[in-house]
């Protein structure tokens, strides 16, 4: 994983749960108790959601045709009696908000059981990326309570486990969260239901917001609370026939280790994230990058000097890295000039930002870059050196040897770039006039557009050639090229980035993943 990477978005999701660059999917589940954000009835509980949602979109996989899987076709789904319940609709809209051009809603949907399984003191799972979304529907057969044990050995063997594996992943799913009265009546008595229990959730164990064995060791020490397992309506009591499809040995096993129940839930939910369409190929692990460069911006300012801002996050898992105090942290950044070279002024010391921040993983730091550099040199690449505390030697991270790429070739230009009361977008950027003949300049606008038969939305793109207007005013080494684009039908949900790329001399340059903030001034409104 070399930054920049088409997964950039997901592992800042993945990496920070708090404070300073928060991804913010982890503020949906924590504590592991929350109820949904935007649906906060006491009773419902987020976490517990997004793992039955996931669930119920790998279910319908066909380990003979590869086809289904974790691709999100459950948007086109919840109308489903087999997916009943308002949870996967609320879920959906949470997770549009992290959808980019390269994290679909799949991916969402993995990486959203990952942290919500952490935080609810669960294992670590590893996460992979690259899921693509379905477009449609997939087949029926979501598991249902009412079925017998025979048709649930059936689907999972069709989903691709067998029947050890079923019972762990019921156990995995069923240690969080629980059934509700008001969408399975036959299975809850209805005097479940009460003021504070508007939709009368009888949990599945006594430690429904962690993620622990309870589901075991209560089924085998027999007291357990579980309505699947030892409710009145023999019938819908799945879980009992599953946990003791193998004569209870798994159960038994796993109410004897919690660590033990911890690391097969791992394995199998693991297993089941990356169940997909065999079409598709995962990426490599992501795990946290050490160093990695946040919300980078360089743009042209008025006395013609590049300003390079942004951020900078170093993340570690040592007891260093815990203790540290990110002011009394030495770090700098070092630039080389467009054509390569090195030049022993072109280094600035970064300041801490003054917010901490949280990981799942480990510790988390983030520091501010604030640099003018001469426009006629530019930059094309830098390298962070860096420790955790004062004494220690510096680390020089170079991004993997080529050092972190950074352009000055095409930038994206916010003085003058605007949204009038129509929505439609005026946008400026500069390109440099002195290095070869500039071609295909195009603005990429990254957005949702709803999707109809789903309540998740679908990351598209709308590209337009941009124009050259003249010679900047700021720097005679810069042209300014502008576009106005009217956005279409879209949703205002998610995540709206921006590229800039052209072709300079015979190169392409790219000013990419710029924040929909620089768009948002108003036409006509002075700054
Ligand atoms: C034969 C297999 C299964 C059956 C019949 C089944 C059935 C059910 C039912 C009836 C509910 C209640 C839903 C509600 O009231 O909202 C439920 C909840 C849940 N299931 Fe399953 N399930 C099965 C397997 C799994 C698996 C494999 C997982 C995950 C690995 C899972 C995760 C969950 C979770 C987390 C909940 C709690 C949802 C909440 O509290 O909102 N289930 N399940």
């Amino acid at each position: 994983y070399i930054w920049p990477s088409p997964y950039d978005a997901l592992e800042d999701a993945y990496t920070v749960s708090g404070g300073f660059g928060d991804g913010g999917i982890v503020d949906g589940v924590n504590p592991c108790s929350l109820s949904p954000i935007g649906g906060r009835l006491p009773g419902r509980q987020a976490a517990a959601e997004w793992l039955r949602l996931a669930y119920h979109d790998v279910a319908t996989f066909n380990s003979t045709t590869g086809l289904g899987g974790l691709d999100a076709s459950i948007g086109f789904e919840t109308e489903r009696p087999e997916n009943i319940g308002s949870a996967m609709n609320t879920s959906l809209v949470f997770f549009a908000a992290f959808q980019t051009k390269t994290s679909s809603m799949s991916d969402v949907i993995a990486l959203s059981v990952i942290l919500a399984i952490k935080n609810c003191g669960g294992p670590s799972i590893p996460f992979r990326a690259g899921r693509i979304d379905a477009e449609a529907a997939g087949p029926l057969g979501v598991p249902q309570p009412q079925q017998n044990l025979a048709s649930h050995t059936a689907a999972f063997a069709n989903m691709g486990f067998n029947v050890t594996e079923m019972i762990t992943l019921v156990a995995c799913g069923h240690t969080l969260g629980g059934v509700h009265a008001v969408d399975f009546p036959t299975v809850v008595p209805q005097s479940a239901i009460t003021s504070s229990n508007p939709d009368g959730v009888v949990h599945f164990d006594d430690t429904f917001d962690s993620f622990d064995n309870h589901i075991a060791t209560q089924w085998i020490n027999g007291s357990s609370e579980d309505v699947l397992a030892v409710g009145d309506n023999i019938t819908t009591n799945s879980d009992a026939r599953i946990f003791g499809a193998d004569g209870n040995a798994t159960m038994r096993a796993f109410a004897a280790d919690a660590s033990l129940f911890q690391a097969q839930c791992s394995v199998l939910l693991e297993r089941m994230l990356n169940t997909v369409p065999s079409s598709v190929q995962l990426s490599d692990v992501i795990e946290p990058l050490e160093v990695k460069p946040y919300q980078l911006s360089l743009t042209l300012n008025a006395d013609g000097q590049l300003a390079l801002g942004g951020n900078i996050r170093i993340f570690g898992t040592s007891d260093e890295a815990e203790a540290a105090v990110a002011a009394q942290m030495p770090v700098s950044l070092s630039w080389k000039d467009l054509d390569g070279t090195a030049n022993a002024t072109h280094s600035t010391t970064l300041t801490a930002v003054s917010q901490t921040s949280t990981s799942l993983w480990g510790s988390v730091y983030f520091f501010t870059i604030d640099a003018l550099l001469e426009a006629q040199s530019g930059i094309s690449s830098f390298t962070v050196d860096w420790a955790f505390s004062a004494s220690d030697t510096l680390t020089h991270s170079d991004n993997g040897g080529a050092g972190f790429p950074l352009q000055s070739v095409v930038l994206f230009q916010p003085q003058g770039t605007c949204t009038d009361i129509k929505g439609n977008i005026t946008a400026l950027a500069l390109i440099r006039n002195d290095l070869g003949a500039v071609s295909s300049v195009s603005f990429s606008y990254n957005y949702n557009v709803n999707q109809p038969g789903s309540v998740s939305v679908k990351q598209v793109t709308l590209q337009t050639e941009m124009e050259r207007v003249g010679v900047s005013s700021a720097s005679p080494i810069y042209d300014t090229y502008t576009t106005t684009f009217g956005k279409g039908p879209f949703t205002d949900e998610g995540f709206i980035t921006f590229d800039i790329s052209a072709v300079v001399g015979g190169q392409t340059f790219v000013a990419p993943d710029n924040q929909e903030a620089g768009l948002l001034t108003q036409c006509g409104s002075r700054r």
